[in-house]
Formats: structure tokens, sequence, C-alpha cells
């Protein structure tokens, strides 16, 4: 029996109720992924996530290659046992963090070489060593070694680079030797339709359990964005699981679930958690703002979260001036949780039929008044 089964359990429009089964549970989509790039979503305890509904988790090839090695991790049990979560993992394929991160040093049809962030030693990735990386690191879903290109890019450049991602899909499908991963391809084509609708038909050539829309949310605008999100799911096959990479604002999740997005990924509420900043229905707040120092309302009215439980703006905003951890535990934390309440809400809605009335209403409060 196949361990990656996607079923539609509910359609509203182009919405969709996903159950993705994986051998370490089946989950709901569409989900949100909190990001643990060094095998640890920041500040936050395993067990916590459980409780907030976090059901896969991120973390990147990049990182964990870089330290402690991926040969550790596997000899310590791999990633579940090693970092306490026996939920689904993905690992991404290490090429798009090199790029912001790693100091490149050279990209050509073998694969990249870089140089690490932490000591400046030279590292080659090839989609073939990001296979077995991701194999001894042992997530569920692995991500075929690709190039996101950067934004912007020239049509030339921009076909090259798909046409190449596209040789190193075979080649990481190649590589691959673990029934219990699920691979996921990566379509390309930046903001160019022609480009993004080649490279996404020539992606679905692979058979595979899931695609991922990439080459998004790097720097174009959501008018460029969004009608790649919209052309991408019109081609995608409907039987199979959609990751739009790298997009975590709340309405951008809104707009893509509507568009038929399952699958979704970013830093942003635990970074912006931890710079002060809380996710509202009404968009952010951060409480550096001195308005918060004696308001004792919880983050958020009618979240059920234990930073918004517990504990005042007053007090949170208070953590955050005497840059206290715990500041940023509560508001990753309650982040995380928004977005999960955001993805349980929205299956809820598509599962009666109303998903249209549910996008509609979230988005009067988010940008009906000012804050
Ligand atoms: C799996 C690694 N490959 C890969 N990661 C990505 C991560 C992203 N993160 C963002 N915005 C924050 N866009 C992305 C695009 C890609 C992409 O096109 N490819």
């Amino acid at each position: 029996m196949d361990p990656f089964r996607f079923t539609i359990q509910a359609r509203s429009g182009r919405a969709r109720v996903g159950l993705l089964t994986t051998p370490h549970g089946r989950v709901e989509t569409p989900l949100f992924m909190p990001v643990g790039t060094q095998g640890s979503v920041k500040g936050l305890l395993p067990k916590d996530l459980k409780a907030i509904g976090s059901q896969v988790l991120l973390a990147n090839t990049y990182h964990l290659l870089l330290r402690p090695g991926p040969e550790r991790v596997q000899a310590l049990g791999g990633l579940h046992r090693f970092a306490g979560w026996d939920g689904p993992w993905l690992t991404d394929s290490g090429g798009f963090q090199v790029m912001s991160l790693g100091h490149l040093r050279r990209i050509d049809e073998e694969g990249v070489v870089f140089q690490s962030h932490l000591d400046g030693s030279l590292i080659r990735l090839t989609p073939e060593r990001s296979i077995a990386i991701q194999e001894a690191l042992g997530a569920d879903f692995i991500m075929a070694f690709d190039e996101c290109p950067p934004y912007p890019s020239s049509p030339e450049y921009l076909k090259a680079s798909l046409e190449r991602t596209l040789r190193w899909l075979e080649r990481s499908l190649k590589a691959k030797t673990r029934p219990d991963q699920a691979l996921f391809g990566i379509a390309q084509g930046g903001t160019d339709a022609g480009l993004r609708a080649l490279s996404t038909r020539e992606t679905l050539r692979f058979d595979l359990p899931g695609y991922a829309i990439g080459g998004l949310a790097v720097g174009e605008t959501k008018e460029e964005m969004f009608p790649m999100v919209a052309l991408s799911t019109e081609i995608l096959p409907e039987a199979k699981p959609r990751y739009l990479m790298g997009v975590g604002h709340p309405e951008d999740l809104v707009a893509a679930m509507g568009l038929g997005v399952d699958l979704f990924d970013s830093v942003y509420p635990t970074r912006t958690g931890r710079f002060g900043s809380a996710l509202v229905p009404e968009g952010r707040i951060n409480l550096k703002n001195a308005q918060y120092l004696e308001d004792k309302r919880p983050l958020e009215e009618g979240c059920d979260c234990y930073a918004c439980q517990t504990f005042s703006r007053a007090y949170i905003a208070h953590l955050v001036r005497a840059e206290e951890m715990l500041g940023g535990i509560l508001l990753s934390l309650h982040n995380l949780r928004f977005l999960h309440r955001l993805t349980e809400r929205a299956r809820e809605a598509i599962r009666q039929g109303s998903y249209g009335a549910f996008a509609r209403e979230f988005a009067e409060r988010r940008f009906g008044k000012e804050i």
C-alpha cells in the first residue's frame, strides 16, 4: 500500500481538504509547516508544538550538513529520534539556502560549490549528495535538488535554469533509495507565465507523490506571485499535494488555499515572534510599541493558545523590552497557533462548502480597518 496516499476529503471552489498518509502518521491539509532550521523550532518544545496543532516540521539540509552532520543524526536514530518529533518531517534539499546563506562559489551542471557560513570551508552539493544527506537525516518528505533563480532573472536565465533543475530532478530521483520517503519535485520558471507553465508541465513528467511551486516569495510583488500560483495549480494534478514554498503571511495562505495549495512553510511566524510581533486578525502588532505596556488584553481575544490564555499584552511587552527569552517564546507559540487555527478554520469552511465566505470574512477583518 502506498505509504504516501493523498485523498481529497472535501472541496469548495478550488480549495480542498486532503488527508495525507505518511510513515509517521496521517495529516490533514491545508496545513502550515513550522520551520525548525537546525532541527529545532526556535524556542519551542516539541510537546508544545504538538499541543498547538503542528503536524509536519521542516528542517534545512544546508544547516544540518554543516552541523552536526547527517552521519551523526543518522547514528543517533534519524531526525525523529534525534529531535524528539515523532510526526512527519520535511527536509529541503539545500540549494536555496546556499544561495541565501552560504557563500556561493560556483554553480554548474554538476551542482554547486559554496563556502560554509560557519567556517568558510568549501562544500560541494550535487543532486546525488543532497538526496544521500536527506536519506541519512530520515525525513518523510524530501525535496529534489533544484536551483531557485534570483529575482529578477532574465527569461534566458530562467529557461536555462529550469532546464537544469529538470536534469537535477532526474538525477535526484535516480539517487533515491528509500521507499519510506516521498520525493517532491519543484517547478520553477520565475514569474514568466510561459516558462512557469513549461517547468510545471515538464516536472509533471516525473510521477511523484507531490509537487512544490518553487521560485516564488523571493522578492516579487504579490501581483506577480499569485498569477503564477493560479497557473501552477491549474496544471498540477488534483490528486497530488501542492506545496507553495516560503509562503507564510496569513493573507497569502488564505489566497493560496483558495487556489488549491495544500502545504506551506515559512519562518515568518517564528521570526516575527522573536522580533516582538504578534499575528492578529487585523494584521500584526509590535509589542515593542509603548501603547501595549498597560494593555490588559491577551495578544488576541478568542485565541486558545497558552500565551493568550495566561498573559496580557502588557506582560509580553515587558518581556520583549527586557529582552527576556520568554517574550520570543510566547510570541512564537501564539503566531504558530494563529496559523494553525487559520488552516483549521479553512478546512472547516471547505468541508462546509463555504470557503469563499471564509476568505471574505478574513479579508474584511484583515483589511477592513487600520489597527
Ligand atoms: C528545497 C530547496 N529548494 C527550494 N527552496 C525554496 C525555498 C523558498 N523560500 C522562499 N521564500 C521565503 N521561496 C523559496 C523557493 C524555493 C525554491 O524554489 N526551491
